[in-house]
């Protein structure tokens, strides 16, 4: 993004005091590990009638600026690039390479998931977010570790709280037992083997999915066809499942903020009410639901992965007043000590010839900028940079 244009458009990035997490930015505890210095709960259930919502919850105007259009995005036939011949495969890839240099979101339709299993991975999120909060509250997320329900994240920070409850887990792809199933199972008071059964083979079909993409994605930056599947290899995603409740002020509040998704790539199904919303060309674009398509985008992983020259592009959630709004989000991520550097195939062609030039980024490890985003900073608009400055000043200490 052009830092210049879109300062006029966006609030200005947080001022950085790095390795200290930010007052405003992360709870004032000292990391998000800690307890909150605010005690508000957020209980869904009686929130989403107030008429006057928190002012935990309200967001600075700039972040909360309307959209303007809809998202114009590529949608990819996933059967047609595996089954069709070199052209088709190419038209693909080539349409793949011009949106994701430019802002890397992009539909795909016939992945393959059957469309029961996403209806019942909706149907699961209804009955976990319906339970009572002092059910939910069984399954919380324990300090320091990704899994577990959150409401509005309130546990973590203390202002520009998002409209939202969340249950995230994680999906190992190292073949070795049914993880998600294991998850579910440990949640205490409740039965929830059937919803581990749903989200294990969920993840499954997303790793699927998400394979096929990187092979898609391979084939766009003219590397051999494999690499980025093996770069992916024992790696541990992130599943989340995003509740938005609604909102009697929705023009106040954000159901998640603006942000760049820290992991390698998102693949996100959107229920049919729609609020997912993309920043590109100075302004906010909707992306509309679509019933049969799952929607994908970059991350700052995967945009140093590709050494700059795919987009890991700002987005946000918006709420409204009327319906509750899911989303599931499977987040790609490599294995924690993976090193996370562009294959030499890309590097070796320099700036010309489809190649991106000189290195941008140091290398890094994923678990790295994982833990900058649970411990140090909170996932925004300038989460890559921050991190760099943030590696680099802690390896010259
Ligand atoms: C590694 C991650 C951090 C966040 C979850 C995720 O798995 C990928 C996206 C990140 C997030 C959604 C970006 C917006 C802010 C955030 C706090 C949220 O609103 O949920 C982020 C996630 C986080 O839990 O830190
Ligand atoms: O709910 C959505 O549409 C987007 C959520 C999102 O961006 C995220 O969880 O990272
Ligand atoms: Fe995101």
């Amino acid at each position: 993004m052009d830092s210049t244009a879109s300062s006029l458009l966006l609030c200005p990035p947080p001022l950085l005091s790095l390795n200290k997490p930010n007052a405003t930015n992360v709870s004032s505890s000292s990391s998000s590990s800690s307890s909150s210095s605010s005690s508000l709960v957020f209980d869904s259930a009686s929130m989403r009638s107030q008429s006057k919502i928190p002012t935990q919850f309200i967001w600075p105007p700039c972040d909360r600026l309307q959209r303007l259009d809809e998202l114009n995005e590529p949608v990819i036939d996933m059967r047609e690039f595996a089954r069709g011949d070199a052209s088709v495969r190419r038209r693909s890839a080539a349409l793949v390479r011009s949106v994701c240099t430019s802002h890397g979101f992009f539909q795909v339709v016939n992945h393959g998931i059957d469309p029961s299993l996403i209806s019942a991975a909706l149907e699961s999120m209804d009955a976990f977010f319906a339970l009572p909060l002092a059910r939910k509250s069984k399954a919380r997320r324990v300090p320091g570790s990704m899994s577990g329900y959150a409401g509005a994240h309130a546990d973590r920070f203390s202002s520009k709280l998002p409209w939202k409850e969340t249950l995230s887990f994680r999906y190992g792809n190292d073949g070795s037992g049914r993880p998600i199933v294991d998850y579910f199972a440990s949640i205490p008071g409740e039965d929830f083997a059937r919803m581990g059964e749903v989200y294990q083979k969920y993840c499954e079909a997303m790793h699927g999915v998400s394979m096929a993409i990187m092979e898609l994605l391979a084939t766009s930056l003219d590397v051999e066809r494999t690499c980025f599947r093996r770069f992916f290899e024992g790696g541990s995603s992130i599943m989340r499942l995003n509740y938005y409740p609604p909102c009697q002020e929705p023009d106040l509040t954000l159901g998640t903020g603006p942000h760049c998704d820290p992991t390698a790539l998102t693949i996100l199904y959107q229920d049919q009410v729609g609020g997912l919303e993309v920043f590109t060309n100075q302004k906010w674009h909707s992306i509309r639901p679509r019933r049969d398509a799952l929607v994908i985008n970059i991350g700052d992983t995967f945009a140093a992965l590709s050494n700059g020259r795919y987009k890991s592009c700002l987005h946000r959630a918006v709420v409204n007043q009327q319906s509750v709004r899911r989303s599931l989000a499977f987040f790609l991520c490599p294995k924690e000590d993976k090193v996370v550097r562009p294959p030499e195939g890309l590097l070796s062609r320099g700036g010309g010839d489809g190649g991106c030039g000189p290195r941008k980024y140091p290398d890094f490890t994923w678990s790295e900028l994982l833990e900058f985003t649970q411990k140090h900073y909170r996932a925004d608009t300038t989460t890559l940079q921050a991190f760099i400055q943030w590696l680099l000043s802690s390896s010259a200490s």
